[in-house]
């Protein structure tokens, strides 16, 4: 099954707003419905393919036939761009400017090593394509002439090694096919990240994602244990032990390389048991300071819970952490800051974490409200998405993004962001609703996750642009980072470059020299072209 084309995951699952949230954003945001209907996919005419017969010619034979080289425009249109709310805005606006040529399907490494070189030899630009899911960018280069290499026929598990712990995946399997093998044979991989249903492991890899249960299975990029990478310039396999002091990790310059440096074919990750107990529940805390304090306890301290989250003031009451209450008032909602904990292991180990942990959160001044908060957030976890397309729908913008700090940092970071955001989209006539959770912690910081609606403007995207920006600077100004799990794509690559520092970039520009000469992967994409 594809996704949806115009917006989020399966068409079967699209839900409608509930009354209650319509009147709360016209009551509140002054959004009206727009006027202009979005187009059928049937209706785009996408711009017509110039590449030369030549070099899809040598496309299909790298591949093994034509049928895996696709040129329609239903093809092209569906790998157009990823899955922010500006991509989103864009296509459902019939804008096709960042569209590829052909969609390239490959079945192995030596199929990719194959279309590499058949694109040096063209002039083509290569994007990888996982799920297509990137909110950053990711997919869209600063190329006119590219061709998307859609890795989905590269979905196999190719070897589980129980005495290790350890599976080989290939790049093009979706999350939940990777769960499902991996649960065949008595154990899991721990990612569950809101795209769960249509990222896939290459992606996850090539952006270093994070998952909604990181507190316990840890963050993808830590799950990695070796990775394959197919270049213009040859293979490069890295991962000869779980852990090494031959020289710096080769491992780390792959991952979150986002398909600059070339693309993964296969990765090695660590695999854990398959839980026998899990528990979720919530807490309640009086204010989103006094939440922070008693997460950074546990963080630091432990025990750890698996997942561990906490919504600020105006997430808890609009209930975007429970999406079957969004907009049922306090008493639904209730105030002060939800928190969710979930635990996951043997029933000994999670009894045992659990008991230890509301020790904990009780002394930091959380209240257990019981099950049911943990239940509903556990069940409505990949739902949020799906809304967005219903709000866009409605006239509403929806966009979130993400950052991570030193602890230390967090008040301050959580402050310049939402008064950046604010103070934009206010001055533009357009007063937002800022919500933030933290979504991931360590022991030394934490990941903060805002979402932002507000109503649509004129044109939405330039709307929405010069809020993103100052959201940027207020990160980068507040010590954070530009990004703790979405990754650079193009959208972020301006502030990651000062992030990175001039010699850090030119480093980075000398790695892609060397395995990209012609600079023939994502162009634009992470760096900035020459
Ligand atoms: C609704 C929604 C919720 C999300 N929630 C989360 C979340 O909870 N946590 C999180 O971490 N992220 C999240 N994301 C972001 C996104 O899902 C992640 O970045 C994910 O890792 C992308 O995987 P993908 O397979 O879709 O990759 P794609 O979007 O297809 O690609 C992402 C980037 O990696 C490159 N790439 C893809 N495959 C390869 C490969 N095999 N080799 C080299 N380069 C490759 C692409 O060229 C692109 O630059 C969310 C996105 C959406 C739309």
């Amino acid at each position: 099954m594809d996704m949806l084309w115009n917006g989020w995951g399966d068409p079967a699952k699209a839900a409608p707003l509930p009354d209650t949230v319509t009147g709360l954003l016209r009551d509140l945001l002054g959004v009206t419905p727009r006027g202009t209907p979005a187009p059928a996919l049937a209706d785009l005419r996408p711009p017509a393919v110039t590449a030369r017969p030549a070099a899809l010619k040598a496309l299909a034979e790298a591949v093994g036939g034509e049928e895996h080289v696709r040129t329609d425009a239903e093809s092209r249109i569906r790998h157009t761009r990823g899955k922010s709310t500006p991509d989103l805005l864009r296509i459902r606006a019939g804008d096709l400017t960042d569209i590829p040529q052909a969609v390239v399907l490959p079945a192995g490494h030596d199929e990719v090593l194959a279309v590499l070189r058949a694109c040096a030899a063209h002039g083509l630009a290569v994007v990888p394509f996982g799920g297509g899911t990137s909110v950053v960018g990711g997919l869209a280069p600063r190329s006119a002439l590219f061709v998307a290499l859609d890795l989905r026929r590269m979905s196999g598990l190719l070897d589980l090694d129980p005495v290790s712990r350890t599976a080989v995946l290939q790049p093009g399997l979706r999350a939940p096919e990777a769960e499902q093998r991996l649960n065949g044979h008595g154990y899991t991989l721990g990612h569950f990240p809101q795209s769960f249903e249509w990222a896939t492991i290459g992606g996850f890899a090539a952006a270093r994602s994070s998952g909604q249960a990181s507190a316990g299975y840890g963050r993808f990029d830590e799950m990695v244990l070796a990775l394959t990478l197919a270049t213009p310039e040859g293979t490069l396999d890295t991962g000869r032990a779980p852990r090494s002091a031959a020289g710096p990790d080769l491992r780390q310059l792959i991952l979150g390389s986002e398909g600059a440096f070339g693309v993964i074919t296969s990765v090695t990750v660590r695999i854990r048991p398959l839980p026998e107990a899990r528990v979720y529940e919530g807490w309640r805390f009086g204010s989103f300071q006094e939440g922070t304090a008693a997460l950074r306890r546990l963080a630091q301290d432990g025990p750890r819970p698996t997942v561990l989250r906490l919504s600020d003031e105006t997430e808890t009451l609009i209930g975007l952490a429970r999406p079957d209450a969004i907009g049922a008032g306090p008493e639904q909602s209730g105030a002060g800051c939800l928190a969710i904990t979930g635990y996951e292991g043997t029933a000994e180990d999670t009894a045992h974490r659990r008991a230890r942990a509301a020790d904990v959160l009780t002394d930091g001044g959380g209240t257990l409200i019981g099950a049911e908060p943990g239940e509903h957030w556990a069940h409505g976890r990949y739902f949020a998405p799906y809304l967005r397309d219903a709000l866009l729908d409605a006239g509403a913008f929806a966009e979130t993004l993400e950052t991570a700090a030193f602890w230390s940092r967090i008040p301050e970071l959580y402050t310049a962001v939402r008064t950046a955001l604010t103070d934009t989209l206010t001055q533009a006539g357009t007063p937002p609703l800022v919500m933030c959770h933290i979504s991931h912690v360590y022991e030394n910081g934490a990941s903060l996750y805002f979402t932002v609606v507000s109503a649509q403007g004129e044109d939405p995207v330039a709307h929405w642009t010069p809020a993103k920006h100052a959201a940027n600077e207020a990160v980068l100004a507040a010590g954070g980072t530009i990004s703790h799990h979405h990754g650079v794509g193009t959208d972020h690559r301006d502030w990651y470059v000062r992030e990175a520092g001039p010699l850090g970039v030119s480093a980075l520009r000398a790695v892609k020299r060397r395995l990209d000469p012609d600079g023939l992967l994502n162009p634009g994409v992470l760096l900035p072209t020459d």
